[in-house]
């Protein structure tokens, strides 16, 4: 399984983080938006397009900087999954998917319910900003 997504940066260098709905695997715990790349799709295009559809924010593949990777399994698959930092786009983020939504300084991040492939990813990103 080949998954996209972002860390969203703000100007006072919080992070958007959202809360996985009822009903689907991992309910509750708080992840990066994104999503899985569909055939067809360029990893950047595809975050792109669940950046718009979670968040209805625009950004620009220019805008998007590769931080850390995370591969392991998870349930019967393997998840491979990319992280993007993100500081510029157009739009105000809106909660149009996610249980919930909120901005954290990322060292509160080490403290959320995350799955478990964002735990190494979260330490990446606090080296990386
Ligand atoms: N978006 C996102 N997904 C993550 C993170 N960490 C992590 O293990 N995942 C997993 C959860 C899902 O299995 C997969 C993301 O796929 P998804 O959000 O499109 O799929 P889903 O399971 O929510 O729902 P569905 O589309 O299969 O109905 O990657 C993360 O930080 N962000």
């Amino acid at each position: 399984m080949f998954v996209v997504a972002a860390a969203l940066v703000d100007q006072k260098n919080n992070i958007l983080v959202q809360q996985r709905p009822e009903g689907k695997p991992m309910a509750g715990l708080w992840e990066f938006p994104g999503g899985k790349v569909e055939a067809g799709e360029t990893p950047e295009d595809a975050l792109i397009r669940e950046l718009d559809e979670e968040l209805g924010l625009v950004v620009k593949t220019k805008a998007l900087s590769p931080v850390a990777f995370a591969s392991e399994p998870l349930g019967s698959k393997h998840l491979l999954l990319l992280l993007y930092t993100c500081h510029e786009w157009t739009g105000q983020a809106v909660n149009l998917e996610a249980a919930a939504m909120q901005w954290l300084p990322v060292q509160e991040l080490k403290h959320l319910d995350m799955p478990p492939a964002d735990q190494p990813l979260v330490e990446q990103l606090l080296v990386a900003l």
